[in-house]
């Protein structure tokens, strides 16, 4: 035997009831044997509360409105029934309306709308669904019966929300149900007292008539008839990754249902619980999902967690003091005080040191909250042992819950950890030692980051997002969106990761979208919908946004976006840049950048400052994490002068190997800051610093190999003119190098805290004598490299290697944050 229940929206329209009439059809034609119970056509009981109100406050247009709710009601029964059977339908249709129009009227004469009464004119709304429902399926043939919940559910008279009396019920349930064998179509929400006064089952009361029915026939199972696909991991429209849950227990099911998860009110089927009747939560708009069973034990858990679930809106008190410390009773008239006054409270959190206890409630009830405890603690508050009562709003609450807590460890590290890389600062938590759930009291500005972020991380096998922030997208930015592009089917089939492309910015205009960028789109989707550049702007939409997982990318040569660094970072927003600006400042602007990301919990990653793509940051930092000691470094660190170097030969001019090297992308966008030597100078200042030697710009020592006159060249063509100009200069550089049998090179050294940078001339035993193209090449002397030098070589610009350090930057942060 199952017993279905089929919600508002299901029974909202011919339509969705014609699906609903083949549901039970193709249950009958199985033969199943069921009971079915509806609710009010959607929306229905609103507009009956709506009515009620209107005519008891003597607005007699409730009568136009009663006409639309009786229109939708007779449009169901032309759309559904033959015309043969149209006119009873009609008939009894039109009885019922006349009886509750009588009831308004009364309740307009006399302006009263008591709860009793309300009850009384909410009921049409399932009586009428229902004989309708019942009449469409006995004008097919079908032996239905209309059964009034009122003749079998009792309750007691607490109108709103009766109490049910099992007993009597459970009996008049069984009785009825003997009686006939045709299909029971059975009013959902409504009952009535022993004396038959009407009265309501409340929140969720057509899931508890099929509860208290199916308990009581011991049904098989209840079908729950709703308009989503079951039970789902999160509420989607919150989180678009959401799915739908296969199997939950009661436990886990209860536990989502009280933080808000709206889908079905568990409390509401405690009696079929209560016989292990297995519930399952089915989509009338999409009949063939599986939806979710809730049962007893939830089977085969894939995931540590079952579902996150959330409340909006909730203020947090807090009482605290001195003199609560080691008193007992404090809790107990607190909670007394609370429940006296029907405040019902959702989360309770008290440190061992008893000195504050801190619960949250509806936010609706704070004032009143205040009030009351200022008056129950008032001798304490007098003498100061207790502080006072201080409220916060603002609040949400966000639960996950699972009985899968119980048998892994780390969930709650999990929780936090991925709480803290986003930035989400936790008010308060409790956890149940039940171990079910684990709940976070945050902002409600970081509610849905938070719940985004925390779905990621624990329903790993979902693909997750980062949000990347780009401006400058020209050589290297531009690379780096394709490769992004060329990449985005491996990254969500293999890594289960989405790069979404959330905001891009070039001098001109910037664009941000939540949505996403497509990377094969951007530059359309910049030049139609971009507005004009501003990067506070920019910025400042970026931090408003609080999308989980966000990271700025600066692929400019700006010298003044190091400020927002700082913005970021503070905001818990991670920095990925090939930009040498931010760390070649001011060393206090170096470290504090790097303090802020620590103190933030975010990446500030540059790998592409020295090397572009080459290992050769990273490589410090772990040696220096692993305590060796840097004696020395020795290194080409410019690519364009290594190429400019390599190919520079008695056939070519200088200034043109110069333009091959801007044309091949190795060059800066000024290449005047890689032939005036300042490019390699920040590179050695950011690598003495990383290897801890606190060195300022000015005190590198830079030997010029320009002659004065392309040194004060005051734009790039006029660099390029002045190169030509002093051809022979560089001519005479490289024949006096050839005749001792060496070659030029642009070597940059650090050694007892000092730092130069000058050309060179080596001979063939030199490590660096045989490099070629845009080779740059790294030699650490460091206590455990010290006989033989740790040496990384290998291509030191140009767009692709550069754009695909930034990306192996990215990469690192999706790592980092799980
Ligand atoms: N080339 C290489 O091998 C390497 C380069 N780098 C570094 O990479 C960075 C980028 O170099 P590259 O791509 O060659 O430079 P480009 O000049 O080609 O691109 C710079 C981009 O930044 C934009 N931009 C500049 N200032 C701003 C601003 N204030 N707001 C918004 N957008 C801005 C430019 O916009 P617009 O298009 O409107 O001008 C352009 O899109 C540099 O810092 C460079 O030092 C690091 C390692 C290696
Ligand atoms: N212009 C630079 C690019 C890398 O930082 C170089 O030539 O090395
Ligand atoms: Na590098």
């Amino acid at each position: 035997m199952k017993v279905l229940k089929f919600g508002g929206t299901s029974v909202g329209s011919a339509d969705s009831i014609r699906t609903v009439i083949s549901i039970i059809e193709n249950n009958l034609e199985r033969g199943e044997h069921i009971a079915v119970v509806f609710s009010a056509m959607g929306g229905v009981t609103n507009k009956l509360i709506e009515i009620g109100k209107m005519a008891a406050s003597g607005n007699t247009e409730y009568i136009e409105f009663l006409k639309v709710v009786e229109e939708r009601h007779f449009a169901v029964v032309r759309g559904l029934i033959n015309v043969k059977h149209q006119s009873s339908t009609f008939a009894a249709v039109r009885g019922l309306f006349n009886e509750l129009g009588d009831i308004l009227k009364g309740v307009s004469w006399i302006r009263e709308l008591s709860d009793r009464t309300l009850d009384l004119i909410m009921s049409f709304g399932e009586r009428l669904s229902t004989l309708v429902i019942t009449e469409i399926l006995r004008s097919k043939g079908i032996n239905a019966e209309f059964c009034d919940a009122r003749q079998i559910i009792h309750t007691n008279a607490t109108y709103g929300m009766g109490d049910v009396n099992f007993e009597v019920t459970n009996h008049q349930i069984l009785e009825y149900f003997a009686k006939s064998t045709a299909l029971q179509c059975v009013t959902g929400f409504i009952a009535s007292t022993a004396e038959g006064i009407t009265t309501t089952l409340g929140r969720g009361g057509s899931d508890y008539t099929a509860s208290i029915i199916g308990a009581a026939l011991e049904a098989d199972s209840i079908e729950i008839w709703t308009d989503v696909d079951g039970m789902m991991t999160a509420d989607p429209r919150k989180v678009a990754n959401a799915f739908t849950i296969p199997s939950i227990s009661y436990a886990e099911a209860m536990e989502l249902s009280h933080f808000g998860a709206k889908v079905i009110y568990p409390p509401s089927l405690q009696p079929a619980f209560a016989k292990n009747i297995t519930l399952k939560v089915l989509n009338t708009f999409n009949v063939d999902f599986e939806g979710t069973y809730v049962q007893k034990a939830a089977n085969g858990k894939e995931y540590a967690i079952t579902g996150i679930s959330s409340i909006d809106e909730i203020a947090l008190v807090n009482i605290q003091g001195s003199g609560m410390i080691g008193v007992a009773g404090i809790s107990g008239r607190l909670f007394t005080a609370l429940s006296n006054n029907s405040i019902s409270v959702i989360l309770i959190s008290q440190a061992s040191s008893e000195h504050s206890i801190c619960f949250s409630i509806d936010p609706k009830n704070a004032q009143k909250a205040r009030e009351i405890l200022e008056k129950e603690f008032s001798a304490e508050i007098a003498i100061g042992h207790i502080d006072g009562i201080s409220i916060e709003k603002n609040l949400s609450i966000i639960a996950i819950v699972g009985e899968g807590m119980k048998k892994s460890t780390g969930v709650s590290g999990k929780l936090f950890s991925v709480l803290g890389k986003n930035g989400i600062n936790v008010v308060a938590t409790a956890q149940g030692s039940s171990e079910l759930n684990i709940s976070v009291v945050i902002s409600k500005s970081d509610l849905s980051k938070a719940l985004n972020a925390i779905h990621g991380v624990f329903f790993q096998s979902e693909t997750r997002s980062l949000n990347l922030f780009i401006v400058g997208v020209g050589l290297i930015g531009g690379t780096l969106l394709e490769q992004i592009r060329n990449q985005t089917g491996y990254l969500r089939e293999e890594k289960l990761l989405n790069l979404n492309i959330a905001g891009l910015s070039n001098t001109k205009k910037m664009l941000l979208d939540p949505d996403g960028i497509k990377p094969d789109q951007w530059r359309d989707r910049i030049n139609d919908e971009g507005v004009k550049t501003s990067l506070p702007a920019f910025v400042q939409r970026m931090i408003e946004l609080n999308l989980p997982n966000s990271v700025f990318v600066d692929c400019t040569s700006d010298k003044d976006i190091v400020q927002y660094y700082h913005m970021l970072l503070d905001a818990s927003i991670s920095v990925v840049t090939p930009n040498k600006v931010a760390n070649s400042g001011s060393y206090s602007e170096y470290l504090a950048l790097q303090r802020t990301a620590l103190q933030r919990g975010v990446k500030f990653l540059y790998e592409t400052n020295v090397g572009a793509g080459l290992p050769i940051i990273n490589t410090i930092q772990g040696l220096m994490a692993s305590g060796d000691k840097f004696l020395k470094i020795e290194a080409i660190l410019s690519g364009t002068l290594s190429y400019i170097f390599n190919s520079f030969g008695p056939s070519v001019r200088f200034a043109d190997v110069v333009r091959e090297a801007k044309a091949k992308g190795f060059t800066e966008p000024d290449p005047r800051e890689d032939l005036s030597g300042a490019d390699v100078a920040r590179k050695i200042l950011i690598l003495a610093r990383e290897v801890g030697v606190p060195l300022e710009a000015e005190e590198i020592t830079i030997a010029q190999i320009l002659p004065d006159n392309c040194l004060k060249a005051n734009s790039v063509d006029s660099f390029f003119e002045e190169m030509e100009v002093s051809d022979s200069f560089f001519a005479g550089l490289r024949e006096n190098a050839e005749a001792e049998g060496k070659k030029l090179r642009y070597i940059a050294s650090l050694e007892n805290g000092k730092a130069l940078v000058q050309l060179q001339t080596v001979d063939a035993q030199h490590p660096f004598y045989t490099l070629s193209g845009s080779d740059n090449i790294i030699s650490f002397t460091t206590e455990r490299y010290k006989d033989r030098p740790l040496v990384i070589k290998g291509p030191g610009a140009g767009a692709e290697v550069t754009a695909s350090g930034v990306f192996a930057d990215i990469m690192s942060i999706s790592s980092y944050l799980g």
